[in-house]
């Protein structure tokens, strides 16, 4: 059988697109999707998308890691989805879609997506780092000369030891630029590797740093391997609401492969 693929990446965060509103791509074959994410034996890729209806609004995402398992939300493939329902004319320039966290409002204009993320209240500050979820769970650690963490390394270390363990979290390394930019590098669960942008993760650096008075903005810019993301909300009594996520998202190819 082949299977009709796209290409996309959001900041040099990658994903395989595919439209399934037909259905037909099975969801529970694990091996597969790891396959055909893997850069050596397949497209390549840091996760696998799949575009379904929804009754709810005006598509369904799901999100699977370059390890074959559903992940939690993805806001970089957040908006290489909205990107690619604009492409297959699903949508104009505005959309709310159906993600594994609730409903997503955004908008693209020339390349650039800005996606609504969840509200963020709980966030758990300790000296040496901040811990929320913002769709997906983040570890986050400032530091000065991240260029030279090995972020590989450190990074697994914490995502498979206490108190995270099997379930894990993300783990970000960030460093502040000045008053309202920082610099971050990710490691990413479920691809287990450092990934050239994480959307959810640049997300709560940004929440975080506000959170813990490293900035007083509540618009920041970040810069990650692959690019410039912008990260925007307002903070109400105890929570962080209208969280906007903005940067590029780019086709790159699409093409077939025997599955
Ligand atoms: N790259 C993603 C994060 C994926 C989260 C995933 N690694 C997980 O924890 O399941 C992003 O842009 O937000």
């Amino acid at each position: 059988m082949s299977l009709h693929f796209y290409k996309y990446q959001g900041t040099g965060n990658d994903f395989i697109m595919i439209d399934n509103r037909s259905l037909s791509f099975k969801k529970t074959n694990t091996d597969l999707i790891n396959k055909l994410c893997d850069r050596r034996f397949g497209i390549g890729a840091d996760g696998l998308i799949l575009l379904e209806p929804s009754e709810l609004a005006d598509f369904k995402m799901i999100y699977f890691n370059a390890d074959g398992n559903e992940g939690s939300m993805c806001g970089n493939g957040g908006r290489c989805i909205v990107a690619f329902a604009k492409q297959l004319n699903i949508i104009k320039n505005e959309t709310t879609f159906d993600a594994v966290d609730g409903l997503h409002y955004a908008t693209i204009k020339e390349g650039i997506v800005s996606l609504k993320m969840i509200n963020v209240k709980s966030i758990e500050n300790s000296n040496s780092h901040s811990f929320l979820n913002t769709g997906s769970p983040h570890h986050i650690s400032f530091s000065e000369n991240i260029d030279k963490i090995n972020v590989k390394e450190l990074g697994a270390e914490i995502r498979y030891g206490a108190p995270y363990f099997n379930e894990g979290t993300n783990v970000n390394f960030a460093e502040k630029i000045s008053d309202n930019s920082f610099k971050v590098r990710t490691y990413e669960r479920g691809v287990e590797d450092e990934t050239l942008a994480c959307g959810t993760g640049v997300t709560a650096v940004a929440i975080a740093a506000h959170n813990t008075r490293l900035t007083n903005n509540n618009s920041i810019n970040i810069k990650v391997l692959g690019g410039d993301l912008e990260v925007s909300f307002d903070k109400e009594n105890d929570t962080y609401k209208n969280v906007f996520l903005k940067g590029p998202a780019m086709f790159v190819f699409e093409g077939y492969i025997s599955i």
